[in-house]
């Protein structure tokens, strides 16, 4: 079977909301659930042959987008598309599209109870770009043994032969959804290498849904923020990287500097204030605040993440200098 071309998808307003309903608990007694919305007007592009890292904290909606694209459910509203560039279709229901996707959770679509050969012979017969060599070599690799039952897996163990179905089955639409989270860390950073290696030889796109930012972002060519249900950013990676600076210095000064940007968070240590903002700064920022006795850094994409996403309970209370100030903006008070 000829290979098919990596895939694109698109979320175009897409809701996801969830009606009230009833269930039991534990002692039988019949309990309401409320309803919520999970996606609310989610619109943004998943581009084909790329990593993309769908980053969002608990319950921020990844999980109902991963399902979305894997076409597990349907959007309540709007539209989700996906297949190869240029010809993107609606995949529920459309087993030619469903069968080119995989999306991988952390505990794996497997035999539960019978060996982990089993389960490997059944992706070989269901996924046409299945590498029957490749998945031992990880196995062996993450020491899982061929001839155990996944039940009898420790959690980690369980995660590493999920993140070896997704890897081996080369599907053009490969979504991990946070497939690594029972693994220690050197397995972990086993997988991202082993991912990136994997994806260098054989072009896919990969969809990686994570809260471990600072580990996982070197891995991602497309970033998309989700944040209670809508989409904060969905941009390349690269101009990520250099978008929040910092300022550190005398408090008058950096907030001198720090006049006209956005500014995602505030931070004193007694005369000496550290703040963030969203957005690099020019070469004439650079120079004054030499000048001035302040240092300018590179805030990575975690801390875009932390300043993003904060909830008014979590932001540390923030003084207020007596000095001339940039205006205070409703993010740092959030
Ligand atoms: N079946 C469901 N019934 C009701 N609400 C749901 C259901 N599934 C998800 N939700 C709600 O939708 C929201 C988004 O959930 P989702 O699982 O997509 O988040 P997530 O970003 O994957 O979170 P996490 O990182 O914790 O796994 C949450 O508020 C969740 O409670």
């Amino acid at each position: 079977m000829t290979a098919l071309p990596p895939f694109a998808a698109r979320f175009q307003d897409v809701e996801v909301t969830f009606p009230r309903s009833w269930t039991a608990g534990a002692n039988g007694t019949a309990y309401r659930v409320p309803g919520s919305t999970a996606l609310d007007g989610v619109t943004c592009d998943v581009p084909a042959g790329q990593i993309t890292g769908l980053l969002g904290r608990n319950g921020a909606g990844k999980s109902t987008m991963l399902g979305l694209l894997a076409a597990f459910r349907r959007p309540t509203g709007g539209t989700v598309l996906t297949g190869p560039d240029g010809d993107l279709r609606d995949p529920w229901e459309d087993a030619a599209l469903t069968s080119a996707i995989l999306l991988v959770q952390e505990s794996g679509d497997v035999f539960h109870d019978q060996k982990v050969a089993a389960t490997l012979a059944y992706y070989a017969d269901l996924r046409p770009e299945w590498d029957a060599g490749y998945a031992e070599e990880l196995l062996d690799l993450f020491e899982v043994p061929l001839r155990t039952k996944p039940s009898a897996l420790s959690r980690g163990k369980k995660s590493a032969l999920a993140a070896t179905l997704g890897l081996a089955a080369r599907a053009p639409l490969t979504i991990f959804d946070e497939v690594y989270l029972g693994m220690d860390t050197p397995t972990r950073f086993a997988f991202y290498d082993a991912l990136l290696a994997d994806y260098a030889e054989h072009p896919r796109t990969i969809v990686l849904s994570s809260h471990l930012v600072e580990e996982t972002e070197r891995l991602f060519e497309h970033v998309v923020l989700v944040d209670r249900g809508r989409v904060v950013f969905a941009e390349p990676a690269e101009e990520l990287r250099s978008r929040a600076s910092s300022l550190t210095g005398p408090t008058a000064v950096v907030e001198d500097l720090a006049a006209g940007h956005e500014v995602l968070h505030r931070q004193h240590l007694g005369p000496t204030t550290r703040i963030t903002v969203n957005g690099a700064l020019s070469d004439d920022d650079a120079r004054a605040a030499a000048a001035a006795g302040a240092t300018i850094g590179h805030e990575g994409l975690e801390s875009l993440f932390v300043h993003l996403t904060r909830t008014s309970r979590e932001a540390p209370a923030t003084r207020v200098p007596d000095t001339d100030r940039a205006p205070a903006r409703k993010e740092e008070l959030r």
